[in-house]
């Protein structure tokens, strides 16, 4: 099938919606970007950079803002980077029609339990959906340091066609037909990232590290498989590739909220008056919930939720991982 995908937007000026920009603009591409910020829009079109989400990145001129979502409507796909709790409202206002939506952001809707496929499916039925996930932050990205990434699409002829669109040098998808598996790795890993930002935080050593790692894949799995994700997809760029970048870095807000944690700051403080996102903060508990419903043991998304809820003390919820039952390492 061929699919006409000159013109691309995104939604979403934050890191990672800039990020996009910066590599759709990198072959030459015109790109325009929906920021939701006044300042992010003027910053991008009169000094070409995003201080407020992206700082010290000089950004293409290919790439023009708006403040306006209606100003998309000339595009042929859009790719979607609004944060995971806002997506809903988003899609509601933007132009999405029958366009492709490549849906990047990495959580699961608080109160609903939806997937972002299941958000963007509802907002725009007409709309092809594919998800971008996996390892990417988004400074190194847009610096065009070497990255690949998962694209997930049902329909694989449309997958195809947004890979070959959006692949650049430095920049590699790997297609998938599994769009719940690359949606469930990036959601679940900014939970996981928290709880081994906790273990830097209080000191609690490497091998800890590791072992959450380890484990919280083993969560990951279990979750994923009892929603329909296939165990390649989990183990792939978007699952365990992911879970290893952002569980190994203070680059990762989410880590380093944990690791806030870790040092005794209450959740509450490190999460008031923050203007960039920490999607683990808001995904734990819905998917504490979502799996509690599934018959899915999670215990360390557990441990993750009592101590964002500040209803326990670090060392009661390490104490409570390592006295579980002793089980069968693969069940
Ligand atoms: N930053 C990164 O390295 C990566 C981020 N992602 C995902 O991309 C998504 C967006 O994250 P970032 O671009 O990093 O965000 P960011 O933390 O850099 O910026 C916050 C974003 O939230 C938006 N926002 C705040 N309140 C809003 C509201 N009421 N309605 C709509 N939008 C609102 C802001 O406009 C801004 O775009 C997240 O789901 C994140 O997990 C995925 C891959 C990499
Ligand atoms: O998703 C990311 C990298 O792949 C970014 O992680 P954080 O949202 O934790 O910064």
């Amino acid at each position: 099938m061929s699919m006409a995908l000159e013109r691309l937007g995104v939604i979403g000026g934050g890191a990672w919606g800039t990020a996009m920009a910066q590599v759709i603009a990198s072959d030459g591409s015109d790109v325009l970007l929906w920021a939701r910020e006044t300042e992010v829009v003027e910053a991008v079109n009169a000094d070409h950079a995003n201080p407020l989400f992206l700082p010290n990145v000089p950004l293409s001129d290919r790439i023009r803002a708006t403040g306006d979502l209606g100003a998309l409507a000339d595009c042929d796909a859009l790719v979607v980077v609004a944060p995971a709790q806002f997506l809903g409202a988003v899609l509601a206002e933007a132009p999405c029609g029958d366009r492709p939506l490549v849906l990047c952001a990495k959580g699961i809707e608080a109160g609903t339990q939806r997937l972002m496929s299941e958000v963007a499916a509802d907002a725009a039925p007409a709309a092809p959906i594919a998800v971008l996930s996996g390892p990417t932050f988004a400074h190194e990205v847009a610096a065009g340091h070497p990255t690949a990434i998962t694209l997930a699409c049902a329909d694989e002829a449309v997958g195809l066609a947004l890979a070959e669109r959006l692949r650049r040098p430095g920049f590699r998808p790997y297609l998938s037909q599994d769009v719940v598996g690359a949606e469930i790795g990036g959601a679940v890993k900014n939970v996981l990232a928290i709880a081994c930002g906790v273990v830097e935080g209080a000191g609690l050593g490497q091998n800890a590290r590791a072992a959450l790692i380890s484990r919280g894949f083993a969560e990951m799995t279990r979750f994923g498989l009892a929603r329909g994700a296939r165990a390649e997809t989990l183990a792939g760029l978007s699952g365990l590739g992911d879970l290893v970048l952002t569980c190994s870095s203070s680059s990762s807000r989410n880590f380093s909220l944990g690791k806030g944690l870790g040092q005794g700051i209450p959740a509450a403080d490190l999460l008031r008056d923050r203007r960039t996102v920490a999607e683990g903060a808001a995904t734990a508990p819905v998917l504490a919930d979502a799996a509690r419903a599934a018959a899915v043991d999670m215990p360390i998304v557990d441990a993750v939720c009592a101590l964002l809820a500040g209803q326990a003390m670090v060392s009661e919820v390490v104490t409570a991982l390592l006295s579980r039952p002793l089980k069968q390492e693969g069940r």
